[in-house]
């Protein structure tokens, strides 16, 4: 019990030198095996509803129940230790792979053959969007746009496209509340789907797996989408007491006509690879095998058509909704302002902490 205890106290000491931040659901199950550690089981009341963080971390620590401290404390030693080793050997892709493009942390973005690729870089959390990660990539849309580059490829690193907003940005509450932070979430989203709308260039998503929420409503606004046949689209918006963004409340129905529009945005059915093709969302679908290599052949391919005849030919065929869209963003995001402030939502983000407490 001496040696455990003194590898605890250095683990405590080494989550401190920790290079990179592990995130708020690492730190919510730090937390709670430190208290489980120190103090046994929780012992405290819980906060009230609205009290967001402390009630996360009242959670987390409650959902440990009866653990005896000697274990939570190994636990903890054991998270620590993982924590060191994904950091110096970590599966994200190193930003200093690509030179050219220091300065994100979140993605990496890389030039060749005249494509610019911004591949999402969080895969260990399936690429959830941090609000960093929405700031990352619109600096990254705006240099891409600037670039020498004739298309402009998203991706995603790993075995996920996406899973859509990180649910832990409903958690970081600043002074001003929830009200403030609902505003602030809604002039980020909004910002950031803007980007999207403006974007001059040809856009592709190469969507090499499973994509949830938000990364599947702006494909509606991208030029081709590629997709691997593992790939699925999901939008559970109203399982999240959420509504629809990304301006899909106009691009979906105008793409696969109101009635499977319906189906997605309100009642949350997951769509296939091929379903989603069929219904005009995708462009088209690959065997897994040889999704990589024939997707970036044909981009290849692509890139070397005349740049300048490509770029206008986007103005033309885009140009007459812009304006449009950008009324829908701005009316999708009011909206979502209102219902990220409702039980509905705030249950739901529970509940998926909760889930995560548990396992
Ligand atoms: C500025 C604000 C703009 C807001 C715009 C609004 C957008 C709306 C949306 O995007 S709604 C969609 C939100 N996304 C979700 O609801 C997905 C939630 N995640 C899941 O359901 C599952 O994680 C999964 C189905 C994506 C994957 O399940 P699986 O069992 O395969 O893997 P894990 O659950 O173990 O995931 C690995 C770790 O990644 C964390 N994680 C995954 N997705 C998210 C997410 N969206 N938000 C936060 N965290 C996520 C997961 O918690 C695991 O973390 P852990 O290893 O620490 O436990």
């Amino acid at each position: 019990m001496g040696a455990c205890q003194k590898d605890f106290e250095s683990a405590v000491n080494q989550v401190k030198l920790l290079k990179k931040d592990p995130g708020n659901e690492v730190k919510l199950k730090l937390y709670a095996l430190y208290k489980q550690a120190t103090e046994g089981a929780c012992n405290t009341p819980k906060p009230g509803l609205f009290d967001l963080i402390n009630k996360a971390k009242w959670d987390a620590w409650n959902a440990l129940g009866n653990l005896p401290k000697e274990t939570a404390r190994q636990n903890y030693v054991d998270l620590v230790s993982g924590l060191r080793s994904s950091s110096d050997s970590s599966s994200q892709v190193k930003p200093e792979a690509d030179k050219k493009r220091a300065g994100y942390d979140t993605l990496v973005i890389t030039s060749e053959d005249c494509i610019t690729k911004i591949m999402l870089n969080r895969p260990a959390k399936k690429n959830a969007l941090t609000t960093q990660m929405y700031r990352e990539i619109m600096l990254a849309l705006e240099a891409a746009s600037k670039d020498d580059s004739t298309i402009t490829v998203f991706t995603g690193n790993g075995d996920y496209y996406s899973s859509g907003n990180d649910l832990t940005n409903f958690t970081d509450i600043p002074p001003g509340g929830i009200e403030e932070k609902a505003k602030n979430s809604a002039i980020l989203l909004r910002d950031f789907v803007d980007c999207f709308i403006d974007f001059p260039k040809p856009l592709v998503a190469v969507v090499n797996g499973p994509a949830v929420g938000i990364s599947v409503t702006i494909l509606g606004l991208f030029d081709l989408v590629y997709a691997s046949d593992r790939a699925t689209f999901h939008t559970p918006f109203s399982h999240l007491g959420q509504t629809p963004e990304g301006c899909s409340s106009y691009t979906f129905p105008k793409i696969m006509g109101p009635a499977k529009a319906v189906e997605m945005l309100i009642f949350g059915k997951k769509l296939t690879a091929g379903e989603a093709y069929a219904q005009g969302l995708v462009t088209e679908v690959f065997p897994d095998s040889t999704f990589q290599k024939e997707v970036w052949t044909r981009l290849k391919a692509y890139s070397k058509l005349p740049q300048n005849a490509m770029h206008i030919s986007k103005q033309i065929i885009r140009n007459h909704e812009k304006e449009k869209l950008h009324a829908i963003n701005a009316e999708e995001s009011r909206i979502l302002q209102e219902r990220w402030l409702s039980d509905e939502c705030m249950n739901a983000v529970m509940d998926f902490f909760s889930r995560k407490a548990k396992l």
